[in-house]
């Protein structure tokens, strides 16, 4: 593996092996402490729109590597046209082999495509580190392009007598074919450094420096402690010269002509380098002479092919100026629309400043929305738990009531089934109940034309009889008419032999003796059967002794209520037939009116007295005429008393009174009855 060192000494920088790792452990505090931040200003120098952060991270190294771009970019600015982009081909892996090809052209440290792509940037910083150094010898600040121009400027020692200067080539920069061939030059140019500062470090350190040789790099203090160390090896073969001149001015200067044998060890130590170094870079010049000699040539041939080409540059410059006039007119045109697109892009800024206060509205409504929004989340998340919880408990009713229904629907099955059978049961007895039916039918329907055929015979009989006792309905229809005439002859008939009886009947109802009362104190003598009443007076003597009364009749003691209430019967019936009758009872008191009237008590129907069997009668034949004539009954029931007439009937019962006279036929039967 190919390592540089880089030394910074008294004499100047020279180039020579060295492990970079080293470089940058013994480099100065400021490299070493800001490797990175150093690494990523040289990459934002030699890429300007790079722009890279000086902090950024290992994840935006390799976002910016990892097409290739920025890598193969680098290399082309250190040393021009050495890798080739655009084209056909897109930056991605195909760019970094490039880059890493000519990595390995240049036989520096290089990392693999696979640490890129997984992100292992360690050994992509280190090849990188490792490049920025190589180049670094040329000046940090200036690009290999700028350096490569001056150099073809400048007559380089290694290439004497060799003018490869292209300086009137590339400010013409007007033909392609000499671009391309300036930097076809720039590249072999840069990798000519390259390799003469990577593989000739023993050659470069033996060719004259400006700085070189004015002193001595090592004393003779130091020089013991050199001798065992290896710092001979990287010292100069002039200070190698200077040191064993030195040593034999001061064995000159002592005047002793013995020379001690570590010194001459020394001194055959140096000489034996001193000469290996000859030997070693008199064979390295002459190959390089060699190979400088047919490159030369080659170079020759190049310049006179582009001297030849050159010649046809004038009319080309022409046409070019007028292309360049063209591109002026368009460059103005270019900057007039660069003017409108300002003007427009002003436009745009305050239509974005609008359209941003319009976004700030819009995401406070969407805010205001959003939280609204979450609200009704809240709201309809608390439903749904309450709904849920609802659910549930319906659910685990649902539930019971599906365990009890399923219970109830075996409960059914085994009854339907018991059912069933019984269903079964009742079928065959009411199929056996059918059949026995259907028998007693037919023996029916038998019955039944027999019966028909007796019904139709009856029925022929009965009209027979129906137009028999039409006849006879008709004879009784004029019998009835005749009936009437008939009735309302004894109507007549009746009341006249009522009036031949009298319309004032007085009767005489002698009481029985009460309990505890003397029956042979009787007053009555003799009861007739035409109403003859014979009273003894025992107090009056003579005449009066014997006092005699003439009655319609005279009910004796025995008499029953019914036996009183048949003589008064046939006046009681005349009301009926628009007759006014009016009955009353006369006498002392306790002689027995009420007795007779009502009777003792209203719950025996025996002891009904004259006032009830009549109402009873009444009623009786009214029922009986309800047919043919509708009868209004009204009852008044009076008491005279103290001559004071009493409704007995009333509800203000003995308050309500009527003036005695105002009946003129009560003072009529009152007369009446005094005559009597
Ligand atoms: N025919 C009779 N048979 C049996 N008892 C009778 C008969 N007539 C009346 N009495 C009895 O005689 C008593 C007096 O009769 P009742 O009260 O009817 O007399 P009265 O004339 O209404 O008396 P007053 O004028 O004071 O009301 C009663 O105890 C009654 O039962």
């Amino acid at each position: 593996m190919r390592r540089l060192r880089l030394t910074k000494t008294r004499l100047g920088i020279s180039i020579t092996n060295v492990d970079v790792s080293w470089l940058v452990r013994s480099g100065t505090k400021h490299v070493q402490g800001n490797w990175k931040y150093t690494l990523i200003e040289w990459l934002n120098g030699m890429i300007p729109h790079l722009s890279l952060p000086l902090e950024a991270s290992e994840e935006e190294l390799k976002a910016c590597l990892t097409d290739g771009t920025v890598l193969c970019s680098i290399l082309n600015k250190l040393i021009p046209g050495s890798v080739e982009m655009g084209g056909n081909s897109e930056p991605g892996p195909a760019y970094v082999k490039r880059f890493l090809a000519v990595m390995d052209e240049m036989k520096l440290p290089r990392f693999q495509l696979t640490d890129l792509e997984q992100g292992n940037m360690a050994p992509v910083l280190q090849c990188l580190r490792t490049l920025r150094a190589s180049f670094k010898f040329y000046g940090e600040e200036e690009s290999m392009e700028n350096y490569s121009r001056k150099r073809w400027n400048v007559p380089r020692v290694d290439l004497e007598g060799t003018d490869l200067s292209l300086g009137s080539l590339v400010t013409s920069g007007k033909h392609s074919a000499i671009d391309r061939e300036q930097r076809r030059w720039n590249s072999l140019d840069s990798k000519f450094q390259y390799l003469r500062g990577s593989v000739a470090s023993d050659k470069v350190q033996d060719m004259p420096h400006p700085m070189e040789g004015s002193q001595p790099d090592l004393s003779d203090i130091t020089f013991l402690e050199a001798i065992n160390s290896s710092s001979l090896d990287n010292a100069s073969t002039k200070s190698l010269f200077s040191i064993v001149s030195k040593i034999l001015d001061e064995r000159i200067e002592r005047k002793n002509g013995d020379v001690p044998h570590p010194v001459a060890c020394i001194l055959r130590t140096l000489v034996q380098l001193i000469e290996r170094r000859t030997s070693t870079q008199a064979h390295i010049l002459k190959n390089q002479n060699s190979l400088f000699k047919s490159r030369e040539e080659k170079y020759r041939a190049k310049v006179r092919a582009l001297e030849t080409l050159s010649v046809g540059t004038t009319e080309e410059n022409q046409v070019v100026s007028n292309q360049l006039e063209q591109i002026k007119i368009e460059k103005t045109k270019i900057e007039e629309k660069e003017k409108l697109e300002e003007q427009n892009v002003l436009r745009l800024k305050k239509e974005r400043n609008h359209s941003d206060v319009k976004i700030s509205t819009l995401k406070q409504e969407l805010e205001m929305a959003k939280r609204a929004h979450e609200q009704h989340c809240l709201q309809l998340q608390a439903q749904l738990e309450e709904t849920k919880v609802e659910s549930d408990k319906k659910l685990k009713e649902l539930e019971c009531l599906f365990i009890d229904s399923k219970k109830k629907v075996k409960e059914l099955e085994s009854f339907s089934e018991s059912k069933s059978r019984k269903w079964k049961k009742k079928e065959c007895a009411y199929q056996r109940f059918i059949d026995s039916q259907y028998g007693a039918l037919q023996e029916l329907r038998v019955a039944f034309e027999s019966t028909k055929h007796e019904v139709l015979k009856t029925k022929r009989s009965y009209l027979e009889e129906f137009n028999y006792l039409g006849q006879k309905l008709k004879g009784l229809i004029d019998a009835a008419e005749n009936y009437h005439a008939v009735l309302a002859e004894n109507r007549r008939l009746y009341n006249e032999v009522q009036d031949l009886k009298g319309n004032i009947r007085v009767y005489c109802r002698i009481r029985p003796f009460l309990t505890g009362q003397n029956k042979k104190q009787t007053t009555i003598e003799y009861v007739g059967e035409n109403g003859e009443l014979v009273v003894v007076n025992p107090v009056k003597q003579g005449k009066d002794n014997h006092r005699l009364f003439k009655f319609n009749k005279v009910f004796g003691p025995e008499v029953t209520q019914e036996e009183v209430f048949l003589d008064t019967q046939p006046l009681i019936r005349s009301v009926l037939d628009g007759y006014n009758v009016c009955i009353f009872a006369y006498g002392q008191t306790g002689s027995g009116k009420t007795y007779t009237m009502s009777g003792p008590s209203v719950s025996s129907r025996e002891d009904w007295g004259v006032n009830y069997r009549a109402l009873n009668d009444l009623f009786q034949i009214s029922q009986n005429r309800r047919n043919s004539i509708l009868y209004e009954v009204g009852v008044q029931m009076v008491e005279i008393y103290n001559e004071q007439v009493r409704d007995l009937l009333s509800s203000d019962g003995p308050q309500k009174r009527y003036p005695l006279f105002s009946f003129s036929w009560f003072s009529f039967i009152l007369k009446h009855i005094t005559l009597c």
